[in-house]
């Protein structure tokens, strides 16, 4: 990702600021990192393309609403072609991720080859289809192709847009707040220094980068009602009677700015989280909780951390104008910016060399 913001904005001669899209940059990255964990392989930059369509137009058609939802007679006429379209999008998603496991096992018979000839050569590290063809071997029923490319289909989906929108939201309020973008950049200067690019560990040691994340998260939760759930038996809820069967969704947006928790709810300070402990965690849920909360939440923090801690570590980041940047929010499953973010981004001339040797 750094290189690249680079290389666009670096001509011939000197480095030059230039406007970037910031969640398209993120997107690449994050898709990146979880595909290299799913497939050991980054994501080309056309696949990117064509997974992030294929995600898009999936959110976009489990979102809307469907009047044979409601009018359960109309499904037999398939009313606004809703089942054509995601008959379609489910092809769409089913050949990209056969052509991931298929890749695969192209790459990984010609590893076997090359070891076969090459003792010397080292193993492969693990990877999530790896680990499951594994499993197919002794037990080709239970870990069909179909339920391997679903894994795989469901991390990528699940974690991509989710985490590349939160890098997106942090950098918007950055961008609002220079105070705050200020302080983490002469944090990660003080603990990374400008030799080297901030690599996974240091983000032990940046608690403010982290705290920044948090308060992101508390103010632009991206799934703001988490995900439809079900009541598996009557119970009561804050005095409310649940009945068996209710579909629940739970409003983490309120809970997250309820001013009887929070002080100026909606004002971001990332210093609130600062030796955060923990009588509110309770309202702070942004993955969910309990059995089905975010498996992901580990690894959303990491690439967070990551992309937000590069993006300031090399580049000096502006408005585009002096008007603030709009943070409304759009519609959708997921919480994005009404108004993509656009952003002045300009290589800090204390990381060219570094820049230069990516
Ligand atoms: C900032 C980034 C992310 C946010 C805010 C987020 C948030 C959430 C939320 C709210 C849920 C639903 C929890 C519930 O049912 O109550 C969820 C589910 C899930 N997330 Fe994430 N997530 C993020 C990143 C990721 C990543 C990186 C991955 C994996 C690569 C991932 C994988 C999943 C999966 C597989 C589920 C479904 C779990 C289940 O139904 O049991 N997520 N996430």
């Amino acid at each position: 990702m750094a290189a690249r913001l680079y290389s666009s904005s670096s001509s011939s001669s000197a480095a030059s600021a230039v406007v970037v899209g910031v969640k398209p940059a993120a997107y690449g990255f994050v898709a990146s990192v979880i595909m290299t964990m799913v497939a050991g392989e980054r994501m080309a930059e056309e696949d990117v393309l064509r997974f992030k369509a294929i995600t898009e137009a999936g959110l976009a058609a489990a979102g809307a609403a469907n009047r044979q939802d409601f009018l359960p007679f109309l499904r037999l006429l398939d009313f606004g072609r809703a089942r054509r379209r995601l008959a379609g999008i489910a092809k769409e998603r089913h050949d990209f991720g056969q052509r991931i496991v298929d890749e695969y096992r192209r790459r990984h018979r010609r590893r076997l080859a090359v070891a076969a000839d090459d003792s010397s050569s080292s193993p492969p590290r693990r990877t999530v289809i790896g680990d499951l063809l594994r499993q197919q071997e002794s037990s080709p029923e239970s870990y069909a192709d179909e339920v391997i490319r679903t894994v795989c289909l469901s991390l990528l989906q699940a974690g991509t847009d989710t985490s590349a929108s939160t890098i997106e939201w942090a950098m918007a309020l950055l961008l609002n707040n220079p105070d705050v973008l200020r302080k983490a950049t002469d944090e990660i200067d003080s603990v990374v220094g400008m030799s080297r690019l901030l690599q996974e560990p240091d983000l032990a040691n940046l608690p403010y980068l982290r705290c920044i994340i948090t308060e992101t998260l508390r103010l632009y939760p991206l799934a703001p009602h988490l995900v439809p759930h079900e009541a598996s038996r009557d119970c009561m809820v804050a005095g409310h009677v649940i009945a068996r069967g209710t579909m629940v969704l739970v409003d983490v947006y309120s809970m997250q700015r309820d001013p009887r928790v929070w002080e100026d709810p909606d004002k971001f300070i990332p210093e609130r989280f600062k030796g955060f402990k923990v009588d509110r965690s309770g309202w702070m849920m942004p993955f969910g909780m309990g059995r089905r909360k975010c498996p992901g939440e580990g690894l959303a923090l990491r690439t967070v951390g990551m992309a937000l801690g590069v993006m300031i570590q090399c580049f000096q980041w502006e408005r585009l104008g002096k008007k603030k940047v709009d943070m409304s929010e759009g519609s959708g499953l997921t919480m994005p910016m009404a108004v993509p973010l656009m952003a002045m981004c300009l290589p800090r001339v204390e990381m060219e060399s570094v820049l230069k040797s990516l």
